[in-house]
């Protein structure tokens, strides 16, 4: 079994002491409303960009979790005031000029921070911080970002991975072209830090970009903090002007990717689960997952303050879908698949094998053990229906494989997973949240 990185797991996290959690079947069918945490995407940003901002903010909704506990400390760190009272923080932004000069920073395992920090660093007139991540996020790729930085003037020392030693020496702006295949939070990170270049930045996307709807969510965010983009509707050329943040009050969105593990609870056990805190408006690319469990068989209501989702005795298979722009979802499906009604294949997701795990390698093992057949692509898997056999699964140190499979556990006697407590990247209470709906969860 893969051993955690203990030093990511924050005072936020949850389940540190627990080696396993047992799910057991649901003995009836759920029929509940839910609230869902915020979203770690809308979190990490906020918090930053209100950091750089001119003036106070305040952030209400933020998500408690290890992402954004070190997103927060490393902010302190540099020595950015900040006040949490539950999910609301107050930020002192530092108008870009932060105030601790020279630190040694810990980002932990967010992909999130490792993405969209440096640039807000290197953009300072002065400083020199050490910046180190997670064991996993010092293997994730940073190489093309850093690269993109350093065409806008940044001073940058790596070896192509984390850790980092960044310079604060101000960014030139101008033109820079960066691919979007391998990550978007490449292009985020770049656009995060534009306004604070000396001169307009251009950035230029010369193939496509994965999961792109993260990308809008960093210009709207940008916006309403007061500065300009420009963008055409492809996000393959933006355009970004000089210009400061400023401190906003912003109430920041639920997580549609959290919410999807409920919907698929729904969709897996003819369950009703309707989550009050969301709806189609969202510009986070999950919430389509809706959508696949509505051609699944499932009946979607959209409502405009609420989306709910009810279950199906047989789950519709037979498909062949890209889940390039939903791909933090496609464990969800995978774990979902051996109850359809015939294979479904995922497809376009290589990137993901860079993620938290090598998350196509990590379930295609992991419903192997469970005794489903699967095959493996470069970009994706084939799932066969099949009955899952009782099994202690792995989780890999990855959120997404908990929480998926978790799943399974809701349909089959005897799944064990290990290490519960890596929820805590993006939802520590996720295991709470199920047994307040009634699941069986049982910790060792
Ligand atoms: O910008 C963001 O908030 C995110 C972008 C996506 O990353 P990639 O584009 O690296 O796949 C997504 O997987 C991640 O969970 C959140
Ligand atoms: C890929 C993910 O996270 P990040 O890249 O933000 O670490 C995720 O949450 O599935």
């Amino acid at each position: 079994m893969h051993t955690p990185d203990a030093r990511a797991r924050s005072d936020w996290s949850s389940l540190n002491d627990v080696q396993t959690v047992t799910i057991s079947p649901l003995e009836k069918s759920i029929h509940r409303d839910i609230r869902i945490p915020g979203s770690k995407s809308f979190t990490n940003r906020a918090l930053i960009i209100a950091a750089m901002a001119e003036g106070p903010s305040i952030l209400s909704g933020i998500l408690r979790s290890d992402d954004s506990y070190w997103c927060i400390d490393t902010l302190n760190k540099l020595g950015i005031e900040t006040k949490v009272d539950g999910d609301t923080i107050e930020i002192n932004g530092c108008a870009g000029d932060w105030p601790i000069k020279q630190a040694n920073l810990y980002i932990g395992a967010a992909g999130t921070t490792a993405r969209f920090l440096p640039g807000t660093l290197a953009a300072a007139n002065s400083g020199e911080w050490f910046v180190e991540a997670s064991e996993r996020m010092s293997q994730r790729p940073v190489e093309l970002l850093l690269e993109g930085l350093r065409t806008l003037g940044a001073s940058i020392e790596s070896e192509g991975y984390y850790p980092l030693k960044i310079k604060g020496q101000g960014l030139k702006g101008g033109p820079v072209t960066i691919s979007g295949k391998q990550s978007s939070q490449f292009i985020s990170g770049l656009l995060m830090a534009s306004p604070y270049a000396e001169n307009e930045v251009t950035v230029t996307i010369p193939d496509y970009i994965v999961q792109h709807a993260y990308v809008k969510i960093t210009i709207d965010l940008m916006k309403r903090f007061g500065v300009k983009v420009e963008a055409n509707d492809e996000l393959t050329t933006m355009v970004i002007p000089p210009s400061v943040y400023k401190g906003q009050k912003l109430d920041l969105e639920a997580d549609a990717s959290t919410a999807s593990y409920f919907f698929a609870l729904a969709a897996l056990t003819n369950s009703r689960i309707k989550v009050t805190n969301l709806n189609m408006k969202t510009n986070q690319p999950d919430i389509f997952m809706v959508d696949l469990y509505e051609k699944m068989g499932c009946t979607v209501t959209r409502g405009d303050s609420f989306i709910e989702v009810i279950g199906t005795d047989q789950l519709l298979g037979g498909f062949d879908i890209s889940m390039k722009e939903m791909s933090d979802q496609t464990l969800t499906i995978a774990a979902l698949a051996p109850f359809a009604s015939g294979p479904i294949t995922l497809r376009d997701v290589e990137h993901i094998r860079h993620h938290e795990s090598d998350r196509i390698s990590a379930i295609c093992t992991e419903l192997t053990k469970l005794g489903i057949k699967v095959e493996e692509f470069a970009d994706g898997l084939t799932i066969y229906p099949g009955t899952p056999k009782p099994a202690v699964l792995d989780s890999y140190d990855d959120h997404r494989v908990a929480m998926s499979l978790a799943l399974v556990g809701l349909k089959v006697p005897g799944i064990t997973i290990h290490d519960p407590g890596c929820v805590s990247k993006t939802c520590p209470t996720y295991f709470d949240l199920l047994k307040d709906l009634g699941v069986s969860v049982q910790y060792k």
